[in-house]
């Protein structure tokens, strides 16, 4: 069981796509945003090629799998289209997201324990080609129990919920959800991460969880890089999850 302070940082740059795609223009480049990312602290860097394509583009994926010096997580729905791609490429990390079409963002976890047989032998599939795969699951112990059967070796727990409370009643009540599915997590020997709507005034709580191996965050770094640049937004990110995680 994983129990160190130690806690990894990954720089999610789907929304630096998110602006290049409102225009058509060839800038801002994500890809950029990932060395920058690297250059300040990034332990990998995330993508999600949605089927609808509204941000990160094949061209993005092709590019940072020759130039990325870390490690690339690749979110991707569970689809035919996405397994074959995913096969050209061979990321080190994939996570298998859900997808709606309308959805403004990723609204919850994966239903693996409701459609166990799929996620099996999509789990097999991509780890024969030696990528770690996560499930991105609700901080439920039902589906974490059932991304054990399946044979992730990794769970990225959802924490949408826990920022979108309101109340330091909810809060609470969000942060614990998350801290037990992350023990649960621990227990069934799963490698554990979180992320989803995780910002600078809510983090600190979340990397201070013991044992979460990494926290994929992206949107609100993207914002704060406007005002400070993409390199002091992973740096300060950095920072403030280090010494959460040690506090
Ligand atoms: C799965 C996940 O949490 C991220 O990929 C996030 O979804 C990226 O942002 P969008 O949901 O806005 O595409
Ligand atoms: N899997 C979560 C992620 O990559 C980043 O989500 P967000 O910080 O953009 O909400």
């Amino acid at each position: 069981m994983t129990t160190s302070n130690r806690i990894l940082l990954g720089v999610n740059i789907d929304h630096v796509a998110t602006l290049r795609q409102a225009r058509g223009t060839r800038y801002p480049d994500p890809v950029k945003a990932a060395l920058d990312a690297e250059e300040a602290g990034a332990d990998g860097i995330t993508v999600h090629l949605r089927e609808d394509r509204r941000h990160i583009q094949e061209r993005d994926v092709l590019l940072l799998k020759d130039v990325l010096q870390t490690r690339m997580n690749f979110e991707m729905g569970v689809t035919e289209e996405m397994m074959a791609f995913a096969e050209r490429i061979r990321p080190a990390h994939i996570c298998l997201v859900p997808e709606t079409r309308q959805e403004l963002t990723t609204e919850g976890g994966l239903d693996v324990a409701g459609q166990e047989e799929r996620i099996r032998a999509a789990v097999e599939r991509l780890s024969k080609m030696g990528s770690e795969v996560s499930l991105f699951i609700d901080a439920d112990e039902r589906q974490i129990a059932a991304s054990k059967r399946v044979g992730a070796p990794a769970i990225e727990l959802h924490t949408g919920r826990y920022a979108d409370a309101e109340t330091p009643t909810q809060v609470a009540e969000e942060l614990k959800r998350v801290a037990d599915g992350v023990a649960f997590g621990l227990a069934q020997g799963l490698i554990v991460n979180a992320g989803h709507g995780l910002h600078y005034h809510n983090v600190e709580a979340v990397a201070a969880i013991k044992g979460i191996n990494e926290l994929n965050i992206g949107h609100a770094l993207v914002a704060h890089a406007l005002f400070v640049g993409f390199k002091s937004a992973v740096s300060e990110m950095k920072a403030l999850i280090l010494a959460a995680a040690k506090s």
